[in-house]
């Protein structure tokens, strides 16, 4: 597989046209299954256009329901386990804060334990010994991306064979990967860990990984007995913060990089005079995937500039002259930090799922019709 993206909507919609055919019962029978970074990955690859939403959920669901109707159903819950993450996220906000200063005190552990710091080495580096975990490190930064199942593997080694501590592994990927994501990436290392669904890990058998992996690798040495990580303190559950109704009259509109369709944002009757950019990288975003969030925000200044007729462009101070500043709602994370005050709209997709998505995954897949029939595509 070609795994070079271009971060625009285009590529995203073409992405999205090619695999769409497979979106139904092929998709549910191959999707475990890792054949490797140079053959056609047996999921979609869309994760990147998703991240930033130069697609959105509703379309992709969409096109796999045409295509496939209810044998699309393996896929629809997998672009819902995107929204649950989202939605735990923004109910339990302190859980992005914690692991901020746990990757602090990870990286001042390494600084002061020359034992952790060369382990952590060996493991980003591709040196371990477990030659699927450094192939796998070493794709990881060379292309941007890894397939669902590799991910568990690698994040469960990491955790469970080389004992390095989550945090410092969830920041590895966020640095590289190209669809690195605030709540997908935090919560799925601590769902492996075992810190999500409380005492309940992922662990990486040896014989799981030679079947899914086509027989390319037969690890030995992993530690497939270890138990689950545990923490003091629970997340706290707070009440979702409520968006701001939708404007009327002229506006300002402003974008970021986790909501990049504002052809599709609910903006009421407000029209939007101006239109302003604002990157904020995940940190330590590695040039690739700064790169990759300047060419979505492009495009989508590019096509926000051409929809709505009026002047688009990054921010500069005064940008929006006297004009009130209207946003997507930004989810926890580095937007949602940059975000200036601002009216903050919601689309009908998250406004519906997120307080679906305050426990466990079951929660939100039982409330799946309600989200799907309370949206339509071209507002979501
Ligand atoms: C340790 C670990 C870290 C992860 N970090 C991220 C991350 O930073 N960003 C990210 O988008 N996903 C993350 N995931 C989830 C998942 O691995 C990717 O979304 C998926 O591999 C993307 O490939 P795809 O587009 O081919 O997925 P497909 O299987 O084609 O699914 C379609 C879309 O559904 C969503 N999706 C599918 N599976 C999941 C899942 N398990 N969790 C959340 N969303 C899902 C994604 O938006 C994906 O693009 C992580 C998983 C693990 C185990």
């Amino acid at each position: 597989m070609n795994r070079t993206f271009t971060l625009t909507r285009a590529a995203g919609l073409a992405r999205l046209g090619t695999v769409t055919p497979r979106l139904g019962r092929t998709y549910a029978a191959e999707r475990n299954a890792d054949p490797g970074p140079d053959a056609e990955t047996s999921t979609t690859a869309l994760s990147p256009y998703l991240r930033r939403r130069l697609i959105t959920e509703a379309e992709v669901v969409a096109a796999a329901h045409e295509a496939h109707g209810m044998a699309a159903e393996k896929f629809v819950s997998e672009v819902f386990w995107r929204t649950y993450f989202k939605g735990y996220l923004e109910t339990h906000p302190t859980i992005w804060a914690d692991y901020l200063r746990l990757v602090a005190e990870g990286e001042a552990r390494l600084a002061a334990n020359s034992g952790l710091r060369s382990t952590y080495e060996r493991a980003v580096e591709g040196r371990t010994g477990i030659e699927c975990f450094d192939n796998w490190a070493r794709e990881l930064v060379e292309d941007g991306w890894m397939h669902n199942h590799t991910r568990m593997w690698f994040s469960s080694i990491w955790i469970f064979t080389l004992r390095l501590p989550w945090a410092l592994g969830a920041a590895f990927f966020l640095r590289h990967l190209l669809d690195g994501d605030p709540a997908s990436n935090t919560l799925s290392w601590r769902w492996v860990a075992g810190l999500h669904t409380r005492g309940k890990h992922y662990l990486a058998r040896a014989g799981n990984i030679r079947r899914y992996t086509e027989g390319r690798y037969d690890p030995a040495g992993l530690d497939e007995g270890a138990r689950p990580l545990s923490e003091d303190m629970e997340a706290r559950l707070v009440p979702l913060p409520l968006a701001d109704p939708t404007p009327d009259g002229p506006v300002a509109l402003l974008l970021h990089i986790d909501d990049l369709h504002p052809e599709s944002l609910p903006l009421g009757s407000a029209t939007v005079e101006r239109v302003g950019g604002l990157v904020a990288h995940v940190p330590g975003a590695d040039g690739r995937v700064r790169a990759a969030d300047d060419a979505a925000m492009a495009d989508a200044l590019a096509r926000a500039g051409e929809h709505f007729g009026c002047p688009a462009d990054l921010i500069a101070p005064e940008w929006a002259g006297d004009l009130p500043v209207v946003s997507a709602w930004a989810p926890v994370g580095p937007s949602a930090d940059a975000l200036p005050l601002c009216v903050r709209v919601r689309r009908p997709w998250d406004e519906v799922a997120w307080p679906n998505a305050t426990r466990g995954f079951f929660q939100l897949r039982s409330a799946i019709s309600k989200v799907l029939q309370s949206v339509s595509s071209d507002t979501a």
